[in-house]
C-alpha cells in the first residue's frame, strides 16, 4: 500500500472554537475512501482544507501531505497542478458555457480527453454537449456534467463532497459506477457522504464525528456504526455527539 495523501494530526480553531480536533487519515493511492458522518462533524472543513479553498490553506496545527509533498499553504492551483481536485456539493453553474466547453477547459492537461465518452460515462448522450452549464439543467444534470468534468481532468486525487446529493435514489446505482470507473482510470477517490449504502462501494471507509475519526476501516463496519450510533445520537443528543476535548 502506498498513501496519496497522509493527514497527520490537523486541527483547526476558527474563531477560538475547535473546529478539527486532531484528524489523522491516510488514503491509500488507488482505493475509494469514504468519509461518513453526522451534519456538522467537520468532514466539508477537512475537505476545503486538503483542496485550500473556502479560506483554509493551513490547518491550524499538523500536516497535510499529498504525494509526498507537505501542501500546507499552499494556493489552491499549485495543489491542482499536483494532481488534486474537487467536485463540489452545489453542482456546477457558468453561465453562457457550453457542456462541451466546460468538459474541454476541465481535461485540457488530460492528453486522452474524450468529451463524449465522459457525458456517456455519466449516462447522458451528446445531445447534452450543446446545453448551457446553468439552470436549465436539472441539479442531477449538473451534478453528472460536474461528474463527467472530472472524469475528463483525471486527477490523481479526485475528492467528491456528497456526489449522492441532488441524486434520487433510482440513480443512485450509476453514480456508484461511475465512482468506480474513476477509480479503474487510475483516480484516487475520497469522498464525502450522508449515505451508507453509498459508502459501501468503497474499499474503506472513515467516520468523523465532533470534529475527530471515530473509526476507519471496512465500509459495511462503519456504515453500520454511522446509521446505528451517529443518528440515534444526533436524534436524541445532539451535545453528547463525540464530546470535547
Ligand atoms: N468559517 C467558519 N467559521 C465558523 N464556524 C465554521 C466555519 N466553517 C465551518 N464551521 C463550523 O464547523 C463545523 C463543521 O462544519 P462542516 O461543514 O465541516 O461539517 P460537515 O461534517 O461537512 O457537515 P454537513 O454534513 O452538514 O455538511 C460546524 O459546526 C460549522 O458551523
Amino acid at each position: 500500500m502506498e498513501p496519496i495523501l497522509i493527514v497527520n494530526d490537523v486541527r483547526l480553531t476558527i474563531d477560538n472554537k475547535p473546529i478539527l480536533k486532531g484528524v489523522n487519515l491516510i488514503v491509500e493511492k488507488g482505493e475509494i475512501h469514504s468519509i461518513l458522518g453526522p451534519n456538522g462533524a467537520g468532514k466539508s472543513t477537512l475537505a476545503s482544507l486538503i483542496m485550500g479553498i473556502n479560506g483554509l490553506k493551513s490547518p491550524t496545527e499538523g500536516e497535510i501531505i499529498f504525494k509526498d509533498t507537505l501542501i500546507n499553504g499552499k494556493e489552491i492551483f499549485e495543489r491542482a497542478r499536483l494532481g488534486l481536485t474537487l467536485a463540489w456539493q452545489e453542482p456546477a453553474r457558468f453561465e453562457g458555457i457550453t457542456v462541451e466547453e466546460y468538459l474541454k477547459i476541465s481535461g485540457r492537461n488530460n492528453p486522452d480527453l474524450d468529451v463524449e465518452e465522459c457525458l456517456e460515462l455519466v449516462g447522458l448522450d451528446k445531445s447534452y454537449l450543446f446545453r448551457y452549464v446553468d439552470d436549465t439543467l436539472s441539479g442531477g444534470e449538473r451534478k453528472r456534467v460536474e461528474l463527467a468534468s472530472v472524469l475528463a481532468m483525471k486527477p490523481d486525487l479526485a475528492i467528491l463532497d456528497e456526489p449522492d446529493s441532488g441524486i434520487d435514489f433510482a440513480s443512485m446505482e450509476d453514480i456508484a459506477k461511475m465512482i468506480r470507473t474513476m477509480k479503474e482510470r487510475g483516480t484516487t477517490v475520497l469522498m464525502i457522504t450522508h449515505r451508507e449504502e453509498i459508502a459501501e462501494i468503497s474499499d474503506r471507509a472513515t467516520l468523523m464525528c465532533d470534529g475527530k475519526v471515530v473509526q476507519t476501516g471496512d465500509p459495511k463496519a462503519v456504515g453500520e456504526k454511522f446509521k446505528t450510533m451517529c443518528v440515534k445520537c444526533e436524534v436524541k443528543n445532539p451535545q453528547l455527539v463525540g464530546g470535547d476535548e
